[in-house]
C-alpha cells in the first residue's frame, strides 16, 4: 500500500500540515514522534533524558520500518531528524512511498521555533543566538539526507493550506 512520507527540520510543519492533508484525503496521518511516545510510554523529551539520543535513533528507526511495513494508506510525518540516521534516507526512494521534503528557510525555522521550542529538546536550552546558528549549520549538514525525497515543496512565506495544495499537485 502507498505511503505519502513527509519530512524536514524540526518546525517545517511536517505535523500541522500531514493533518490538514488528512483530512482533505481521508487518508489516515500517523506522526512518528507520536508513535514512538505512544509504544515507549514516555515522551520525547523523557526518552532523550533517560536513554540518551542514541536509543530514541534505534527506536525511530524501529517505528519507521514498522509504519512502512502495514497494509494500510496513510500519510506518515517523520522527525525532524529520521532521515539522517540509521539509512533511513534509503527508504525514502522505495516504490511504495511518495517521499515529500518541506523546505525551509533558516530565517523561517527559527521564526517558528523560537516560541515554541520546550518540546523538542534538542533545543530546548538554546538562548536565541545559540538557536540561529544551531538551525545554520544543523541544517546544512541534514540537507543531505533531506535531499534523497523523490520530491520538494517550498513552504516559505506559504499558508498551511497552500502547501497542503503544492503536496495535492504532486499526488494527482
Ligand atoms: N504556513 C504554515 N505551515 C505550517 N506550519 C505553520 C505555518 N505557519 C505557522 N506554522 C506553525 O509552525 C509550527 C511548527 O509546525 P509543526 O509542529 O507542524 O512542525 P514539525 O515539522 O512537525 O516539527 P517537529 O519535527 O519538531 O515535529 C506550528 O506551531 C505551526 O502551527
Ligand atoms: O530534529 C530532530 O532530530 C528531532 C525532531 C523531532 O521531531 C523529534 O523526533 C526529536 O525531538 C528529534
Ligand atoms: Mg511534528
Amino acid at each position: 500500500m502507498k505511503k505519502i512520507i513527509l519530512l524536514g527540520y524540526m518546525g517545517c510543519g511536517k505535523s500541522t500540515i500531514a493533518q490538514n492533508l488528512s483530512k482533505i484525503t481521508n487518508i489516515p496521518f500517523l506522526d512518528l514522534d507520536k508513535c514512538i511516545e505512544k509504544k515507549a510510554n514516555l515522551s520525547i523529551n523523557e526518552i532523550f533524558e533517560q536513554h540518551g539520543e542514541i536509543h530514541f535513533r534505534k527506536l525511530e528507526h524501529e517505528m519507521f520500518l514498522e509504519l512502512l511495513q502495514s497494509s494500510e494508506n496513510s500519510i506518515i510525518g517523520l522527525g525532524g531528524g529520521t532521515p539522517c540516521y540509521a539509512n533511513n534516507h534509503e527508504l525514502l526512494k522505495r516504490e511504495d512511498v511518495t517521499s515529500i521534503y518541506l523546505k525551509a528557510s533558516i530565517e523561517t525555522l527559527y521564526d517558528r521555533l523560537i516560541h515554541n521550542k520546550s518540546k523538542r529538546p534538542l533545543i530546548a536550552n538554546m538562548n536565541e543566538e545559540e538557536m540561529k546558528e544551531f538551525i545554520a549549520k544543523h541544517l546544512f549538514d541534514r540537507s543531505y539526507y533531506y535531499n534523497h525525497a523523490q520530491h520538494k515543496v517550498s513552504v516559505d512565506a506559504k499558508t498551511i493550506e497552500e502547501t497542503v495544495q503544492d503536496i495535492l499537485e504532486i499526488l494527482a
